[in-house]
C-alpha cells in the first residue's frame, strides 16, 4: 500500500462510491472506479491548496460540527467558485469526507497527509497579528472575524494573536514599536483605512530596522519582510479587490493561509524633506481631490455624499495651473497604453524584480530643487483638470478595469495621467469612459505616461509659503502629528482635512489664495487656485509634493487577479469607493 514516504494509496469511500486516492508529492487525487461508467469522476487538489484534514466527519462553516466516527476523515481544500465565464475569484471551503474500510486505514491517511501539509507548506504562516476594526464598514468586523476567519485559522493550524483596535492609528502604532518577534504576518479586518495603518506601520519598522530614515526622498527603502493581510470589511476595500479581485472574507483568508505572496509598488510622498504619506493605488490633484474635499464637508449623508460631490465638483468646471516634472520608466519594458493586464503570475512584474534596486546615486534626481536639466526628468505645465498617479490599475466596481487598466502591481512604476483642460463635455466623455470599456486615454486632452516619480509644483507666484509651514502637521512615521487620536474614521489627514475646510485653507499657507471656500454651490464662489491632493482617500496637508515610486516594497497575502476573474463586481459592502480608485460621478 505505502510505496515511498511521499506517496500513499488506497480505495476509499465517498458516499457511496469507491475511489482510489493517491497521495503524491505535488497532489492528493481521487479517481472513481466504477468500471461501468464511461466518465469516472475525478478530483485532484494540488498540496498546495489543501487547507487541512480533520478526523470524522467535520463541517467547518457556517458552523463547526463534529461526527465522531471511527472509519471517517475530512479534507478541506481551496474551492474556486465558476461563473458563466470562468473563474470568478471568488474562493470557497471545499470539503470532502472519506470513508476507510478501517480505522488503521483512516489514521494513516490523516497522517501523510498531515506530514505532506508539514511538507509543503513552509511558506505558509504559523503565527499572526490581527487587527480588527469594530467601527470599519457595517460594523462588523468582529463578527466576520469569529464565525467565518477564526474558524479556518484554527483548521489550518494558524495562531492568532488579535487585537480589537480601541482608536485610530493603534494597529500602526503597536507594529511600529512593540516586539514582533514570532509572527509571520500582520492582518487587518477592515476598510482600506486599516490596510494603510498597516502598511504604514510595516514599512515605518522596516526602515526603523535598517537604519534608514523615511524622510530622505532618495533613500532606496528597504523591502518589508512581514506579509500583510486584508480581510475586507469595511466601507471602502479597493486594495483588497485589486490584488484579490474580489471582497470576500473567506477568500481573502484562503489567500493567507496557503500563503500566498503578492509583492506590491508602493509611492511615497515627501513634500521637501519630509515624508508625508505613503500609497498603494491613487495620488490624485484636481478633481479627484475635490471630490474628496467636498465630500468631508457632507459627512452627514452617508455614502450619498460621493455621488453628490461628484456631482457638484463636475459642474464647478475647475482646472488648475501647476507644473509637473515626471522620471519616465523604461518604455521598452510596458507602457500604460499596451493594452495588456497585470494577472496572478504577470511576467511584466516578475520580470522587473531584478531591476528594481539600482545601485546609483540617485540623490539628486529626488531633491525637490531639481531641475530638468538633472537626469531624464521631464516636464510640463498647463492648466490640468486633474493629474493622478496611480501604482495599480485601481479598478473598482464602478470602473471595472480602472484608472489605469494596463498598470502593473509590482513593476516598479506608477502611471501618471494628466487630463489638461478642456470643455465640461470633453471632460464628462473622459470620466465616462472609465465605467466602459472605452479608452479614456484616447482623448486630445489626455497624456498618460509609465513613471518612477513625480514632482508638482505650483507655477511662480502661486507657490506654497515656507514660513506658515513651519507651524504646520509634521508626519512622523508617515502620518500627522495633530492627529486627533480615537476619532471615528480617524486617520490624520482626514483630521486635517476637516480642519482645513473649515479654516478656509489657510493653515496650507497658500500664497495666492488667501481664503478657500471651496465649493458653495457650482458658480457662486470665485474658483480657487488649488486643489487638494487625494491620496488613497485621504486629503494631504501640502500641494508641492514629491512621489517616488518603490517596487516591491512591500508583501501581501495575495496572488493578484486570477485570469478570468477580474471584473467581477463587489460582493458584499457598498459601491463607494471614495474617488480613491475613480470618481463618482
Ligand atoms: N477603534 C477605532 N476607532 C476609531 N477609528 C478607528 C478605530 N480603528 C481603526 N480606526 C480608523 O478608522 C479608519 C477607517 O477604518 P476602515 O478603513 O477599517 O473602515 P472604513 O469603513 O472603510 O472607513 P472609511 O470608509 O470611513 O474610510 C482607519 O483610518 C483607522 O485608522
Amino acid at each position: 500500500m505505502e510505496i515511498d514516504s511521499e506517496w500513499f494509496e488506497s480505495d476509499l469511500w465517498v458516499g457511496k462510491e469507491q475511489y482510489r486516492a493517491v497521495l503524491n508529492e505535488l497532489y492528493f487525487s481521487w479517481t472513481e472506479i466504477d468500471k461501468k461508467k464511461r466518465e469516472r469522476k475525478s478530483v485532484s487538489v494540488p498540496l498546495s491548496e489543501f487547507i487541512g484534514v480533520e478526523e470524522g466527519r467535520v463541517e467547518i462553516l457556517p458552523q463547526r460540527k463534529v461526527e465522531e466516527t471511527e472509519r471517517h476523515f475530512t479534507v478541506f481544500t481551496v474551492k474556486r467558485s465558476r461563473g458563466g465565464r470562468g473563474s470568478t475569484g471568488l474562493w470557497t471551503v471545499g470539503r470532502t469526507q472519506f470513508c476507510c474500510n478501517g480505522q488503521d486505514l483512516r489514521d494513516h491517511w490523516v497522517r501523510h497527509l498531515r506530514t505532506a501539509l508539514r511538507k509543503h507548506g513552509a511558506s505558509r504562516p504559523r503565527r499572526l497579528l490581527v487587527f480588527i476594526n469594530p467601527f470599519g464598514g457595517k460594523q462588523r468586523g468582529r463578527q466576520i472575524y469569529q464565525s467565518l476567519v477564526a474558524p479556518l485559522f484554527e483548521l489550518a493550524g494558524i495562531s492568532a494573536h488579535v487585537v480589537v483596535t480601541e482608536k485610530a492609528n493603534q494597529a500602526r502604532d503597536h507594529i511600529l514599536k512593540k516586539d514582533l518577534t514570532g509572527f509571520d504576518g500582520v492582518v487587518c479586518v477592515g476598510g482600506d483605512g486599516m490596510f494603510s495603518e498597516l502598511l504604514h506601520g510595516v514599512i515605518g519598522r522596516t526602515q526603523q530596522e535598517a537604519g534608514l530614515s523615511e524622510h530622505d526622498p532618495a533613500v532606496t527603502l528597504q523591502p518589508c519582510n512581514l506579509h500583510i493581510g486584508i480581510i475586507p470589511a469595511g466601507s471602502t476595500d479597493c486594495v483588497c479587490f485589486a490584488t484579490v479581485g474580489v471582497n470576500d472574507p473567506v477568500t481573502s483568508t484562503l489567500h493567507i493561509i496557503i500563503g500566498d505572496s503578492q509583492p506590491l509598488d508602493v509611492c511615497s510622498v515627501h513634500h521637501l524633506n519630509k515624508l508625508v504619506r505613503y500609497s498603494v493605488s491613487l495620488v490624485g490633484y484636481g478633481f479627484y481631490g475635490d471630490v474628496l474635499a467636498e465630500s468631508e464637508r457632507h459627512r452627514w449623508m452617508g455614502p450619498l455624499r460621493y455621488d453628490y460631490s461628484g456631482c457638484l465638483v463636475y459642474l464647478s468646471n475647475r482646472s488648475y495651473a501647476g507644473m509637473v516634472h515626471f522620471l519616465p520608466a523604461d518604455p521598452q519594458l510596458s507602457s500604460p497604453r499596451d493594452n495588456t493586464r497585470c494577472l496572478s503570475g504577470c511576467r511584466v512584474c516578475s520580470e522587473s524584480t531584478e531591476r528594481l534596486f539600482p545601485q546609483s546615486d540617485s540623490s539628486s534626481q529626488y531633491s525637490q530643487d531639481s531641475s530638468q536639466s538633472e537626469g531624464e526628468w521631464v516636464s510640463t505645465e498647463g492648466r490640468f483638470r486633474c493629474v493622478s498617479l496611480t501604482c495599480m490599475s485601481s479598478s473598482c466596481p464602478r470602473s471595472p478595469l480602472g484608472l489605469s487598466p494596463s498598470a502593473h502591481l509590482a513593476d516598479g512604476t506608477g502611471d501618471l495621467i494628466l487630463v489638461r483642460d478642456t470643455h465640461p463635455l470633453g471632460f464628462l466623455t473622459y470620466l465616462h469612459r472609465h465605467t466602459t470599456t472605452e479608452d479614456q486615454f484616447d482623448l486630445p486632452f489626455v497624456e498618460v505616461h509609465r513613471v518612477k516619480a513625480v514632482r508638482f509644483s505650483l507655477p511662480p507666484g502661486e507657490e506654497e509659503s515656507e514660513g506658515e509651514e513651519e507651524g504646520e502637521k509634521v508626519m512622523e512615521g508617515g502620518d500627522c502629528k495633530a492627529e486627533q487620536e480615537g476619532e471615528r474614521g480617524g486617520g490624520a489627514c482626514r483630521s486635517i482635512s476637516r480642519q482645513y475646510l473649515t479654516s478656509g485653507g489657510k493653515q496650507r499657507g497658500i500664497n495666492n489664495h488667501k481664503k478657500r471656500d471651496f465649493l458653495c454651490v457650482p458658480c457662486c464662489s470665485r474658483a480657487p487656485s488649488v486643489s487638494v491632493w487625494n491620496c488613497d482617500g485621504e486629503i494631504l496637508p501640502y500641494t508641492e509634493i514629491l512621489c517616488r515610486v518603490h517596487g516591491q516594497l512591500v508583501r501581501l497575502f495575495a496572488r493578484g487577479i486570477e485570469d478570468g476573474a477580474g471584473t467581477r463586481p463587489f460582493t458584499g459592502g457598498n459601491r463607494k469607493c471614495k474617488g480613491r480608485c475613480v470618481l463618482h460621478t
